[in-house]
């Protein structure tokens, strides 16, 4: 548990519990609670169920003040506001969507009225919009995204708790500079290292390579290791100023996979490539050798895994320097396009992206 922090109240179902705006210490006087901004994107966290049997749902039927009030004792642990930014399933994400959060993330935390962001997101990429956040926001504030498997009117819906939990770690000082983070099913996973991995299951989100950043139960916080990585206030990018990102597209690779995928993204403007290599990186050698002639011309090629799990070194199976292609180390292909979506903003060169991906 944290040090020197009062155990946040646990939820209860006690309605009468008004919601107070200070937390007392031991007797001492009361201090301000942080100020915690809630960000709502849509997704099943918002979502109400289309019949009680079914699994259909309608994305985004609740509003962000539904999901506040929805959460027992939530106002004892911040004081919290909210905002929708969309309502949307996370399926329908875009840079669009990604610019505007980041920007307004961003102008949150410039403020001293602000102690920390919780973003409210569907769970299908929710990876994506974290790490791109990662990547992106100036600030050493917490920024938590939290989503749920179970839509708010399912039988054990799981967004309530979930909510109240994310809203903990970001009132968590000690979520000070340890970049974005992932909140769900009592874990807290650093979103440089977290992957949805089954379609249904709650217990959907995995750090595979590295394991979670932390868990917390009821709100109470217990932290790992802190990531090495480089992010937010030691990022290099920047999205200020940017009005669209570079178009980068992932190309799934199989048994007898034709290079003609590969023309085709290219041909439809895409400046950078991730594979979703078979093993560690690996592909027909027709995709190879039409890679590499893209590669001449300029497009950026990132080999990572569709593997859930393990690191694509560089210049292991494939010679990555005469190629000119990059290696995703750790980072797998959906995370591997936001990188190289932001490092096309710096530069075109395999050598300058290869160290990004090595650093972040
Ligand atoms: N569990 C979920 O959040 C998935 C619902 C939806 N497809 C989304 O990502 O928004």
């Amino acid at each position: 548990a944290q040090e020197g922090q009062a155990r946040p109240t646990p939820p209860s179902t006690d309605a009468a519990s008004d919601p107070a705006s200070t937390r007392s210490k031991g007797g001492r006087a009361a201090e301000p609670l942080p100020s915690v901004r809630i960000l709502a994107t849509g997704g099943t966290i918002a979502g109400a169920q289309g019949s009680p049997q079914g699994y259909g749902y309608k994305a985004g039927a609740f509003k962000v003040e539904d999901l506040i009030k929805g959460v027992p004792n939530l106002g004892k642990l911040a004081r919290l506001s909210g905002e929708q930014v969309v309502n949307i399933g996370s399926q329908d994400m875009n840079d669009a969507v990604w610019l505007k959060l980041a920007k307004r993330t961003n102008e949150l935390l410039a403020s001293p009225d602000v102690d920390a962001v919780v973003v409210t997101h569907g769970t299908d990429t929710l990876e994506e919009t974290a790490y791109f956040l990662d990547l992106v926001v100036k600030s050493d504030k917490p920024v938590v995204l939290v989503g749920s498997m179970r839509p708010a009117t399912a039988t054990s819906a799981d967004g309530p708790g979930n909510l109240y939990n994310a809203v903990a770690v970001a009132a968590s000082p000690e979520a000070k500079g340890r970049g974005v983070l992932i909140v769900i099913n009592d874990e807290i996973h650093a979103a440089r290292n977290v992957t949805k991995t089954n379609t249904t299951n709650v217990e959907t989100f995995r750090s595979l390579n590295r394991g979670p950043a932390g868990v917390v139960n009821t709100g109470d916080i217990h932290w790992y290791e802190k990531m090495d990585k480089r992010h937010t206030v030691d990022s290099e990018f920047s999205i200020a100023g940017e009005s669209a990102l570079p178009r980068v597209d992932i190309l799934y690779a199989h048994a007898n996979m034709s290079p003609d995928l590969i023309d085709s993204a290219v041909k439809n403007g895409a400046k950078g490539l991730v594979i979703a290599g078979v093993g560690d990186g690996n592909m027909t050698q027709p995709a190879l050798d039409t890679l590499a002639k893209h590669v001449k011309k300029g497009v950026v090629v990132v080999r990572s895994t569709r593997l859930p799990s393990g690191l694509v070194l560089r210049n292991n199976e494939i010679n990555d320097d005469q190629k000119g292609f990059v290696a995703s180390g750790e980072l797998n292909p959906a995370k591997s396009r936001v990188l190289l979506q932001l490092a096309l903003l710096e530069t075109k060169d395999p050598t300058r992206v290869q160290r990004m991906f090595e650093e972040y």
